[in-house]
Protein backbone atom coordinates (compact mmCIF):
# COMPACT_ATOMS: atom_id res chain seq x y z
CA UNK A 1 0.00 0.00 0.00
CA UNK A 2 1.32 3.40 -0.75
CA UNK A 3 0.76 5.57 2.34
CA UNK A 4 0.14 9.44 1.78
CA UNK A 5 2.87 12.01 2.58
CA UNK A 6 1.49 15.13 3.34
CA UNK A 7 4.24 17.73 3.57
CA UNK A 8 3.26 20.60 5.53
CA UNK A 9 4.60 23.84 3.86
CA UNK A 10 4.37 26.88 5.91
CA UNK A 11 3.06 29.73 5.48
CA UNK A 12 5.75 32.54 3.77
CA UNK A 13 5.70 36.47 2.67
CA UNK A 14 8.33 37.91 0.79
CA UNK A 15 9.52 41.38 0.90
CA UNK A 16 11.72 43.39 -1.67
CA UNK A 17 12.75 46.70 -2.79
CA UNK A 18 13.29 48.72 -5.55
CA UNK A 19 15.81 51.72 -5.85
CA UNK A 20 18.51 52.06 -8.66
CA UNK A 21 20.01 49.45 -8.64
CA UNK A 22 17.26 47.22 -9.12
CA UNK A 23 14.73 48.20 -11.20
CA UNK A 24 10.59 46.66 -11.00
CA UNK A 25 12.08 44.02 -13.18
CA UNK A 26 15.10 42.73 -11.40
CA UNK A 27 13.28 43.14 -8.22
CA UNK A 28 10.76 40.73 -9.68
CA UNK A 29 13.45 38.21 -10.81
CA UNK A 30 14.92 38.32 -7.46
CA UNK A 31 11.93 37.60 -5.69
CA UNK A 32 11.05 35.03 -8.20
CA UNK A 33 14.57 33.51 -6.71
CA UNK A 34 13.69 33.73 -3.08
CA UNK A 35 10.70 31.70 -3.97
CA UNK A 36 11.92 29.44 -5.17
CA UNK A 37 14.38 29.27 -2.08
CA UNK A 38 11.72 29.53 0.23
CA UNK A 39 9.80 26.41 -1.26
CA UNK A 40 13.24 24.76 -1.42
CA UNK A 41 12.91 25.52 2.40
CA UNK A 42 9.71 23.98 3.05
CA UNK A 43 8.10 27.28 2.64
CA UNK A 44 4.79 28.30 0.86
CA UNK A 45 4.83 31.67 -0.56
CA UNK A 46 1.34 33.69 -0.21
CA UNK A 47 2.20 37.10 -1.12
CA UNK A 48 4.81 39.73 -1.95
CA UNK A 49 6.00 43.07 -0.67
CA UNK A 50 7.57 45.74 -2.53
CA UNK A 51 8.69 49.46 -2.15
CA UNK A 52 10.78 51.79 -3.62
CA UNK A 53 13.25 52.45 -1.32
CA UNK A 54 16.65 54.08 -1.93
CA UNK A 55 17.96 54.75 1.43
CA UNK A 56 16.78 51.71 4.00
CA UNK A 57 15.44 52.78 7.61
CA UNK A 58 18.17 52.28 9.81
CA UNK A 59 15.59 50.28 12.12
CA UNK A 60 13.08 48.66 10.04
CA UNK A 61 14.80 48.57 7.13
CA UNK A 62 11.69 49.36 5.23
CA UNK A 63 8.98 51.97 5.97
CA UNK A 64 6.39 52.47 8.35
CA UNK A 65 3.58 52.54 6.17
CA UNK A 66 4.35 49.51 4.27
CA UNK A 67 5.40 47.90 7.47
CA UNK A 68 1.71 48.56 8.78
CA UNK A 69 0.53 46.52 5.99
CA UNK A 70 2.54 43.85 5.93
CA UNK A 71 1.27 43.47 9.51
CA UNK A 72 -2.05 43.42 8.76
CA UNK A 73 -1.31 40.89 6.24
CA UNK A 74 0.39 38.48 8.66
CA UNK A 75 -2.42 38.84 11.45
CA UNK A 76 -5.34 38.28 8.74
CA UNK A 77 -3.61 34.99 7.28
CA UNK A 78 -1.67 33.44 10.05
CA UNK A 79 1.83 33.65 8.09
CA UNK A 80 4.69 32.10 9.83
CA UNK A 81 7.71 33.79 8.44
CA UNK A 82 8.75 37.00 6.37
CA UNK A 83 11.81 36.84 4.61
CA UNK A 84 13.42 39.87 3.21
CA UNK A 85 15.36 39.56 -0.41
CA UNK A 86 18.33 42.28 1.22
CA UNK A 87 20.74 41.82 4.20
CA UNK A 88 19.07 42.81 7.33
CA UNK A 89 21.32 44.12 10.34
CA UNK A 90 20.85 41.96 13.92
CA UNK A 91 19.11 45.46 15.06
CA UNK A 92 16.76 45.15 12.01
CA UNK A 93 15.83 41.84 12.56
CA UNK A 94 15.13 42.39 15.96
CA UNK A 95 13.07 45.13 15.33
CA UNK A 96 10.68 43.76 12.66
CA UNK A 97 10.77 40.45 14.51
CA UNK A 98 9.20 42.84 17.45
CA UNK A 99 6.75 44.59 15.06
CA UNK A 100 5.46 41.83 13.11
CA UNK A 101 5.86 38.87 15.79
CA UNK A 102 6.67 36.26 13.64
CA UNK A 103 10.23 34.50 12.53
CA UNK A 104 12.09 36.61 10.16
CA UNK A 105 15.06 36.07 7.74
CA UNK A 106 16.42 37.47 5.38
CA UNK A 107 18.12 35.53 2.05
CA UNK A 108 20.96 34.49 3.83
CA UNK A 109 19.43 33.29 6.63
CA UNK A 110 17.78 31.14 4.24
CA UNK A 111 20.31 30.00 2.20
CA UNK A 112 21.90 28.87 5.89
CA UNK A 113 18.50 26.75 6.84
CA UNK A 114 18.54 25.42 3.59
CA UNK A 115 22.58 24.21 3.28
CA UNK A 116 21.37 22.82 7.33
CA UNK A 117 18.41 20.80 6.14
CA UNK A 118 20.37 19.15 3.47
CA UNK A 119 23.98 18.32 4.58
CA UNK A 120 23.97 14.51 4.92
CA UNK A 121 27.88 14.01 5.58
CA UNK A 122 29.33 15.15 9.01
CA UNK A 123 31.46 17.26 7.18
CA UNK A 124 29.04 19.00 5.12
CA UNK A 125 27.27 19.29 8.53
CA UNK A 126 29.83 20.83 10.20
CA UNK A 127 30.26 23.37 7.71
CA UNK A 128 27.11 25.01 8.00
CA UNK A 129 27.07 24.48 11.67
CA UNK A 130 30.28 26.83 11.48
CA UNK A 131 28.34 28.94 9.12
CA UNK A 132 25.47 29.35 10.83
CA UNK A 133 27.23 30.27 14.45
CA UNK A 134 28.99 32.75 12.39
CA UNK A 135 25.56 34.26 11.81
CA UNK A 136 24.63 34.10 14.71
CA UNK A 137 27.27 35.74 16.66
CA UNK A 138 26.84 39.50 15.88
CA UNK A 139 23.46 38.87 16.23
CA UNK A 140 23.54 37.77 20.02
CA UNK A 141 24.90 41.04 20.62
CA UNK A 142 21.60 42.24 18.47
CA UNK A 143 19.72 41.24 20.92
CA UNK A 144 20.72 43.96 23.37
CA UNK A 145 20.99 46.68 20.84
CA UNK A 146 17.51 48.61 21.76
CA UNK A 147 19.10 48.94 25.13
CA UNK A 148 22.22 50.36 23.95
CA UNK A 149 21.35 53.43 25.34
CA UNK A 150 21.24 52.25 29.00
CA UNK A 151 23.90 49.64 28.57
CA UNK A 152 26.38 49.98 31.35
CA UNK A 153 23.98 52.16 33.51
CA UNK A 154 21.76 51.10 36.30
CA UNK A 155 20.36 47.51 35.99
CA UNK A 156 22.36 46.74 33.49
CA UNK A 157 25.59 45.22 35.20
CA UNK A 158 23.21 42.11 36.65
CA UNK A 159 21.78 38.67 34.84
CA UNK A 160 21.22 40.06 31.33
CA UNK A 161 25.01 41.43 30.51
CA UNK A 162 26.07 38.20 32.43
CA UNK A 163 23.79 35.79 30.21
CA UNK A 164 24.67 37.43 26.72
CA UNK A 165 28.33 37.42 27.37
CA UNK A 166 28.02 33.58 28.46
CA UNK A 167 26.05 32.93 25.40
CA UNK A 168 28.51 34.76 23.27
CA UNK A 169 31.45 32.81 24.80
CA UNK A 170 29.48 29.30 24.06
CA UNK A 171 28.95 30.39 20.80
CA UNK A 172 32.78 31.72 20.67
CA UNK A 173 33.92 28.03 21.90
CA UNK A 174 32.08 26.23 19.82
CA UNK A 175 33.30 27.94 16.57
CA UNK A 176 36.67 27.43 17.62
CA UNK A 177 35.82 23.86 17.99
CA UNK A 178 34.04 23.75 14.72
CA UNK A 179 37.39 25.03 12.66
CA UNK A 180 39.77 22.71 14.32
CA UNK A 181 37.38 19.85 14.04
CA UNK A 182 37.00 21.20 9.73
CA UNK A 183 40.64 21.88 9.99
CA UNK A 184 41.43 18.04 10.57
CA UNK A 185 39.21 16.81 8.17
CA UNK A 186 41.15 19.27 5.94
CA UNK A 187 43.54 17.54 5.78
CA UNK A 188 42.58 14.36 5.53
CA UNK A 189 41.03 15.27 2.81
CA UNK A 190 44.27 17.39 1.08
CA UNK A 191 45.93 13.78 1.48
CA UNK A 192 43.01 12.00 -0.44
CA UNK A 193 43.25 14.49 -2.66
CA UNK A 194 47.02 14.09 -3.10
CA UNK A 195 46.59 10.10 -3.63
CA UNK A 196 44.63 10.63 -6.82
CA UNK A 197 47.97 10.70 -9.12
CA UNK A 198 48.39 12.23 -11.58
CA UNK A 199 45.57 12.16 -13.37
CA UNK A 200 43.87 15.75 -14.87
CA UNK A 201 41.14 17.11 -12.65
CA UNK A 202 38.16 18.83 -14.00
CA UNK A 203 35.73 20.62 -11.82
CA UNK A 204 31.93 21.19 -12.91
CA UNK A 205 31.07 24.94 -11.36
CA UNK A 206 27.72 26.84 -12.05
CA UNK A 207 24.79 28.39 -10.53
CA UNK A 208 22.78 26.01 -8.20
CA UNK A 209 20.07 23.80 -10.31
CA UNK A 210 21.73 24.41 -13.83
CA UNK A 211 22.31 20.37 -14.26
CA UNK A 212 25.53 19.69 -13.17
CA UNK A 213 25.18 16.25 -11.04
CA UNK A 214 22.45 15.45 -14.05
CA UNK A 215 25.41 16.18 -16.42
CA UNK A 216 27.94 14.50 -14.37
CA UNK A 217 25.70 11.39 -14.06
CA UNK A 218 25.54 11.22 -17.83
CA UNK A 219 29.10 11.12 -18.26
CA UNK A 220 30.25 9.18 -15.68
CA UNK A 221 27.49 6.66 -15.48
CA UNK A 222 27.08 7.48 -11.65
CA UNK A 223 23.91 8.22 -9.78
CA UNK A 224 24.45 11.74 -8.24
CA UNK A 225 21.28 13.04 -6.47
CA UNK A 226 19.56 15.25 -8.57
CA UNK A 227 16.30 17.38 -8.34
CA UNK A 228 14.73 20.31 -8.87
CA UNK A 229 15.25 22.13 -5.76
CA UNK A 230 17.95 24.10 -4.94
CA UNK A 231 21.17 22.99 -3.35
CA UNK A 232 20.67 19.52 -4.27
CA UNK A 233 24.52 19.11 -3.74
CA UNK A 234 26.28 20.03 -0.63
CA UNK A 235 29.42 17.09 -0.93
CA UNK A 236 31.16 16.82 -3.64
CA UNK A 237 31.46 13.33 -5.22
CA UNK A 238 34.78 12.79 -7.89
CA UNK A 239 34.35 10.31 -10.57
CA UNK A 240 36.61 8.77 -12.42
CA UNK A 241 35.73 8.95 -15.91
CA UNK A 242 36.98 7.85 -19.26
CA UNK A 243 36.80 9.48 -22.44
CA UNK A 244 38.22 7.60 -25.27
CA UNK A 245 41.17 6.14 -23.63
CA UNK A 246 41.99 8.85 -21.77
CA UNK A 247 41.40 8.92 -17.85
CA UNK A 248 40.63 11.89 -16.04
CA UNK A 249 38.69 12.84 -12.58
CA UNK A 250 35.70 14.76 -12.44
CA UNK A 251 34.01 16.39 -9.48
CA UNK A 252 30.38 17.79 -8.78
CA UNK A 253 29.93 19.90 -5.78
CA UNK A 254 27.58 22.83 -4.66
CA UNK A 255 25.93 25.18 -6.91
CA UNK A 256 26.48 29.02 -6.34
CA UNK A 257 23.93 31.84 -6.18
CA UNK A 258 23.27 35.18 -6.15
CA UNK A 259 24.72 36.78 -2.82
CA UNK A 260 26.36 33.36 -1.48
CA UNK A 261 26.48 34.16 2.44
CA UNK A 262 30.25 34.87 2.70
CA UNK A 263 30.13 32.77 5.84
CA UNK A 264 29.32 29.73 3.73
CA UNK A 265 32.32 30.58 1.09
CA UNK A 266 34.44 30.67 3.72
CA UNK A 267 33.21 27.48 5.63
CA UNK A 268 33.12 25.37 2.71
CA UNK A 269 36.81 25.98 2.03
CA UNK A 270 37.62 22.64 1.32
CA UNK A 271 34.63 21.59 -0.57
CA UNK A 272 35.93 24.84 -2.83
CA UNK A 273 39.14 23.39 -2.64
CA UNK A 274 38.46 20.35 -5.23
CA UNK A 275 37.71 23.57 -7.53
CA UNK A 276 40.47 25.36 -6.93
CA UNK A 277 42.96 22.56 -7.31
CA UNK A 278 41.22 21.45 -10.59
CA UNK A 279 43.12 21.71 -13.87
CA UNK A 280 40.20 22.97 -15.60
CA UNK A 281 36.60 23.77 -14.90
CA UNK A 282 33.09 22.67 -16.83
CA UNK A 283 31.38 25.86 -16.23
CA UNK A 284 27.92 24.97 -16.37
CA UNK A 285 24.68 27.38 -17.60
CA UNK A 286 21.27 26.73 -17.55
CA UNK A 287 20.57 28.70 -20.76
CA UNK A 288 16.80 28.39 -20.66
CA UNK A 289 16.88 30.52 -17.55
CA UNK A 290 16.21 34.59 -18.36
CA UNK A 291 18.76 35.50 -15.93
CA UNK A 292 21.62 33.25 -17.27
CA UNK A 293 23.58 36.22 -17.72
CA UNK A 294 23.36 37.30 -14.17
CA UNK A 295 24.04 33.59 -13.02
CA UNK A 296 27.34 33.72 -15.32
CA UNK A 297 28.57 37.02 -13.79
CA UNK A 298 27.40 35.45 -9.74
CA UNK A 299 29.57 32.54 -10.60
CA UNK A 300 32.67 34.38 -12.32
CA UNK A 301 32.23 36.41 -8.94
CA UNK A 302 32.95 33.75 -6.87
CA UNK A 303 35.27 31.92 -8.91
CA UNK A 304 37.36 35.34 -8.41
CA UNK A 305 37.05 35.50 -4.70
CA UNK A 306 38.21 31.74 -4.62
CA UNK A 307 41.31 32.47 -7.41
CA UNK A 308 39.62 30.13 -9.78
CA UNK A 309 39.05 32.79 -12.65
CA UNK A 310 41.96 32.28 -14.73
CA UNK A 311 41.36 28.58 -14.88
CA UNK A 312 40.93 27.02 -18.57
CA UNK A 313 37.38 27.00 -18.76
CA UNK A 314 34.73 25.45 -21.04
CA UNK A 315 31.37 26.97 -20.56
CA UNK A 316 28.53 24.40 -21.24
CA UNK A 317 24.84 25.75 -22.06
CA UNK A 318 22.50 23.20 -20.53
CA UNK A 319 19.24 22.60 -21.32
CA UNK A 320 18.75 23.37 -24.93
CA UNK A 321 15.59 21.30 -25.02
CA UNK A 322 13.85 23.71 -22.65
CA UNK A 323 15.18 26.99 -24.72
CA UNK A 324 12.36 29.38 -25.49
CA UNK A 325 12.44 33.04 -26.92
CA UNK A 326 9.71 35.70 -27.36
CA UNK A 327 9.30 36.46 -30.70
CA UNK A 328 10.16 39.83 -32.23
CA UNK A 329 6.89 40.15 -35.58
CA UNK A 330 8.93 41.23 -39.15
CA UNK A 331 6.72 44.64 -38.61
CA UNK A 332 7.02 45.10 -35.01
CA UNK A 333 9.59 48.37 -35.76
CA UNK A 334 9.24 49.55 -32.01
CA UNK A 335 10.04 47.26 -29.68
CA UNK A 336 14.03 46.98 -29.40
CA UNK A 337 15.44 43.80 -29.51
CA UNK A 338 16.52 42.43 -26.17
CA UNK A 339 18.16 39.32 -24.85
CA UNK A 340 15.13 37.40 -24.45
CA UNK A 341 13.90 38.17 -27.68
CA UNK A 342 17.43 36.01 -29.19
CA UNK A 343 17.29 32.37 -30.90
CA UNK A 344 19.66 30.34 -29.60
CA UNK A 345 21.70 30.74 -32.99
CA UNK A 346 21.66 34.31 -32.66
CA UNK A 347 23.03 33.56 -29.06
CA UNK A 348 25.98 31.88 -30.75
CA UNK A 349 27.03 34.98 -32.43
CA UNK A 350 26.76 37.14 -29.41
CA UNK A 351 29.69 37.32 -26.81
CA UNK A 352 29.66 33.54 -27.25
CA UNK A 353 31.58 33.27 -30.46
CA UNK A 354 34.50 34.84 -28.95
CA UNK A 355 35.21 32.12 -27.51
CA UNK A 356 37.34 30.37 -29.41
CA UNK A 357 35.08 26.96 -29.22
CA UNK A 358 35.17 26.93 -25.62
CA UNK A 359 31.50 27.32 -25.66
CA UNK A 360 28.77 24.05 -25.95
CA UNK A 361 25.50 23.74 -26.15
CA UNK A 362 24.01 21.03 -24.65
CA UNK A 363 20.91 18.75 -22.94
CA UNK A 364 21.95 16.82 -20.49
CA UNK A 365 18.52 15.60 -19.64
CA UNK A 366 17.85 14.31 -23.54
CA UNK A 367 21.39 13.42 -24.13
CA UNK A 368 22.02 16.09 -27.02
CA UNK A 369 25.00 16.74 -28.49
CA UNK A 370 26.61 14.78 -26.17
CA UNK A 371 29.05 13.66 -28.95
CA UNK A 372 30.37 17.26 -29.32
CA UNK A 373 31.03 17.80 -25.34
CA UNK A 374 32.89 14.01 -25.17
CA UNK A 375 35.09 15.16 -28.32
CA UNK A 376 35.45 18.98 -26.48
CA UNK A 377 36.59 17.45 -23.05
CA UNK A 378 38.57 15.04 -24.21
CA UNK A 379 40.62 17.35 -26.36
CA UNK A 380 41.07 19.52 -23.24
CA UNK A 381 41.71 16.83 -20.86
CA UNK A 382 44.72 16.38 -23.34
CA UNK A 383 45.80 19.23 -23.86
CA UNK A 384 46.65 19.31 -20.23
CA UNK A 385 47.75 15.95 -20.02
CA UNK A 386 50.38 16.80 -22.86
CA UNK A 387 51.43 19.66 -21.54
CA UNK A 388 52.03 17.90 -18.38
CA UNK A 389 53.15 14.46 -19.21
CA UNK A 390 55.22 15.26 -22.96
CA UNK A 391 57.08 11.61 -22.43
CA UNK A 392 53.79 9.79 -22.55
CA UNK A 393 52.25 11.78 -25.40
CA UNK A 394 52.05 8.57 -27.35
CA UNK A 395 49.16 7.37 -25.12
CA UNK A 396 46.80 9.91 -26.65
CA UNK A 397 46.75 9.91 -30.13
CA UNK A 398 44.26 12.19 -32.08
CA UNK A 399 41.55 9.81 -31.76
CA UNK A 400 38.08 10.83 -32.74
CA UNK A 401 36.02 9.69 -29.51
CA UNK A 402 33.30 6.50 -29.85
CA UNK A 403 29.94 7.80 -31.12
CA UNK A 404 27.56 6.19 -28.32
N1 LIG B 1 14.90 20.44 -19.29
C1 LIG B 1 16.07 20.10 -18.79
N2 LIG B 1 16.21 19.95 -17.47
C2 LIG B 1 17.43 19.60 -16.97
C3 LIG B 1 18.56 19.41 -17.84
N3 LIG B 1 19.60 19.09 -17.06
C4 LIG B 1 19.15 19.08 -15.77
N4 LIG B 1 17.84 19.38 -15.72
C5 LIG B 1 16.98 19.45 -14.53
O1 LIG B 1 17.39 20.54 -13.71
C6 LIG B 1 17.18 20.22 -12.33
C7 LIG B 1 18.47 20.45 -11.55
O2 LIG B 1 19.42 19.51 -11.93
P1 LIG B 1 20.68 19.14 -11.02
O3 LIG B 1 21.52 18.23 -11.82
O4 LIG B 1 20.23 18.72 -9.66
O5 LIG B 1 21.36 20.59 -10.92
P2 LIG B 1 22.67 21.02 -10.10
O6 LIG B 1 23.35 22.03 -10.92
O7 LIG B 1 23.44 19.80 -9.71
O8 LIG B 1 21.99 21.71 -8.84
P3 LIG B 1 22.58 21.94 -7.35
O9 LIG B 1 23.24 20.69 -6.90
O10 LIG B 1 21.35 22.27 -6.61
O11 LIG B 1 23.52 23.09 -7.45
C8 LIG B 1 16.69 18.78 -12.30
O12 LIG B 1 15.29 18.80 -12.17
C9 LIG B 1 17.11 18.22 -13.64
O13 LIG B 1 16.28 17.18 -14.07
C10 LIG B 1 18.37 19.59 -19.25
O14 LIG B 1 19.27 19.44 -20.07
N5 LIG B 1 17.12 19.95 -19.65
MG1 LIG C 1 23.95 19.10 -7.89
Amino acid sequence: MIEEVKIEYEKVVLVGIINQEQDEVKSKEYLDELEFLSYTAGGEVVNRFTQKVNVPNPKTFIGTGKMEEILQYVEENEVGTVVFDDELTPAQQKNIERILKCKILDRTGLILDIFAQRAQTSYARTQVELAQYQYLLPRLTGLWTHLERQRGGIGMRGPGETEIETDRRIVRDRIALLKKKLQIIDKQMATQRGNRGALVRVALVGYTNVGKSTLMNVISKSEVFAENKLFATLDTTVRKVVIGNLPFLLSDTVGFIRKLPTQLVESFKSTLDEVREADMLLHVVDISHPNFEEHIASVNNILSEIKCIDKPTVMVFNKIDQFTHEPLAEDDLVTEKEARHFTLDEWRHTWMSTMNGNALFISAVNKENMDEFRQKVYSAVRDIHITRFPYNNFLYPEIAIDQE
